[in-house]
């Protein structure tokens, strides 16, 4: 196990986790979990209840692990505070209010965030060009269609531009047209450098979107690596079919299919 984490270099990870445990009541949600992240998109894999929720807020530090520590550019994140500034974070029910207009609640969010009153107007449109909502900006939220409330999540989250952007199964619900929409503002919206985790149980954004894989199973962490190296798992079948399910299904055990 772990492959892929071991062949990451201590000095490209700039966030990740190391050792984290998350236990709640007598339920282990993660198990002793450590990855590490890089520039780019990787993306999360797991089946219902694997742990990916769970280690997306304990990287966005929304959630404090029972034990083991979320590492940071410079080490072991300590100060919460200025670890959350610099992280944006989709959690799986967009944080959206249907009464108010787009662009004021990227305002909101940005002032959350810290950007002073001069500059928030400045990355309020920067965030609605990106994801393609320029045109929403005075368009109360309870009006727009799914596939934009969830492209107003992605620019709730990068109105910063934080460092690290933490997505948590942002696939879910949209239809396949939206959900190509999705695909390119979300490449639209990342800075090269951007830290990307993208929570997933939606194989099609593998090959859209993935540059490495994690694979969570019953709050273990049974791969992590590149995708070339997640594919290379399985031989690859004749036609190319279902290589990333293949790839996927290679690393369940039955421990998670409870
Ligand atoms: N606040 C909580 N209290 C108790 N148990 C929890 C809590 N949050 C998560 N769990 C449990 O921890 C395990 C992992 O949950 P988590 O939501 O992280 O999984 P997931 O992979 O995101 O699942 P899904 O794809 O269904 O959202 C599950 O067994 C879940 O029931």
């Amino acid at each position: 196990m772990l492959d892929g984490a071991r062949s990451t270099t201590p000095e490209r990870c700039t966030f990740g986790v190391d050792e984290v445990t998350v236990q709640y009541d007598d339920r282990t949600a993660l198990d002793e979990v450590s990855c590490a992240l890089e520039p780019g998109v990787t993306v999360l894999l797991g089946r219902n209840g694997a742990g990916k929720s769970t280690l997306c807020r304990v990287l966005a530090s929304a959630e404090q692990p029972t034990r083991g520590r979320v590492l940071g550019p410079e080490g072991p994140v300590t100060d919460l505070r200025s670890h959350r500034a610099r992280v944006g974070w989709l959690p799986q029910t967009p944080p959206v209010a249907a009464h108010m207009r787009a662009g004021d609640y990227l305002d909101y969010a940005a002032w959350l965030k810290g950007i002073s009153r001069r500059d928030r107007p400045r990355a309020v449109a920067e965030a609605l060009e990106r994801t393609g909502l320029g045109a929403r900006r005075g368009s109360r939220i309870g009006t727009l269609s799914g596939g934009m409330v969830r492209r107003l999540g992605i620019a709730q989250a990068i109105v910063h531009r934080p460092s690290l952007l933490v997505l948590d199964e942002p696939t879910v619900g949209l239809d396949p047209e939206q959900r190509v929409q999705f695909y390119a503002t979300l490449r639209g919206a990342l800075d090269a450098d951007t830290v990307t985790l993208l929570s997933t149980h939606l194989l099609e954004d593998v090959g859209e979107l993935a540059e490495r894989v994690l694979v969570l199973d019953a709050g273990r962490m049974r791969f992590a690596g590149a995708l070339e190296t997640f594919l290379a798992t399985v031989p690859a079948s004749p036609d190319g079919d279902g290589r990333i399910r293949r790839a996927f299904m290679a690393q369940l055990t039955d421990e998670g299919a409870a």
